[in-house]
């Protein structure tokens, strides 16, 4: 299910767009070797873009709710995503660590790097990709709690603008105990490695 309204551009004219692209760069989208390049960026749009076909809250209705009392953080770490910046449609590639302490009701685990996908394969801005994956966990699971820090690399200022490598951005998201509680928050990037400059 889509959160957005259906589009109405073809796959004809997305590939034409691409060979304007292609043109205005200073190629000639006739030539052999780009001919089947729109055809390709088209599908690698639909692959890298998916995320707008997908409501990640449906990841989180499936609960658990006997886990035998546990009411303990869960934490899942570096989980590794691919997406793209809005302003520059340039990669933003990084990991997402996302905890939650929970009420009863408990999630398959795969599932919270399933949500961290789905709004990576959007064109973003990563302090929203950071609170929208908490808000989502937060409203779907009701926990306690939610933390979600992100660590990624933007190309828009690797490979162009201010060319500057080895630059990384952290952004992170605290909601209900991991927010109000200093010491779940501690725990958390204890967790994860931050406290301690472990990474
Ligand atoms: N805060 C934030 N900034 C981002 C993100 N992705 C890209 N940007 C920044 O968005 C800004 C856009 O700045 P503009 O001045 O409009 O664009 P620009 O002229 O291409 O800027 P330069 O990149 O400095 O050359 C740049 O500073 C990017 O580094 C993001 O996820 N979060």
């Amino acid at each position: 299910m889509s959160e957005h309204e259906p589009h109405d551009v073809t796959r004809e004219q997305a590939e034409e767009a691409v060979r304007t692209l292609l043109r205005w760069a200073g190629e000639n989208p006739e030539r052999e070797g780009l001919l089947d390049t729109p055809r390709r960026v088209v599908k690698a749009y639909r692959d890298w873009f998916s995320g707008y076909q997908i409501d990640p809250g449906e990841y989180l209705r499936r609960t658990f709710e006997e886990v035998a009392g546990y009411d303990e953080m869960v934490v899942l770490r570096d989980i590794e995503f691919e997406s793209h910046c809005e302003h520059h449609m340039a990669p933003i590639i990084g990991r997402a660590h996302v905890g939650y302490l929970p009420t009863n009701r408990v999630v398959g685990i795969s599932k919270l790097a399933r949500v961290v996908d789905a709004y990576a394969r959007r064109f973003q801005v990563q302090e929203k990709m950071t609170a929208e994956i908490a808000r989502c966990i937060q409203d779907n699971l009701q926990p306690v709690g939610v933390a979600v820090v992100i660590d990624a690399s933007h190309e828009c200022m690797t490979t162009r603008g201010v060319h500057k490598r080895g630059v990384s951005m952290i952004t992170s998201q605290m909601l209900g105990s991991f927010r109000d509680d200093a010491r779940t928050r501690s725990e958390f990037l204890d967790f994860i490695g931050i406290n301690r400059g472990k990474r």
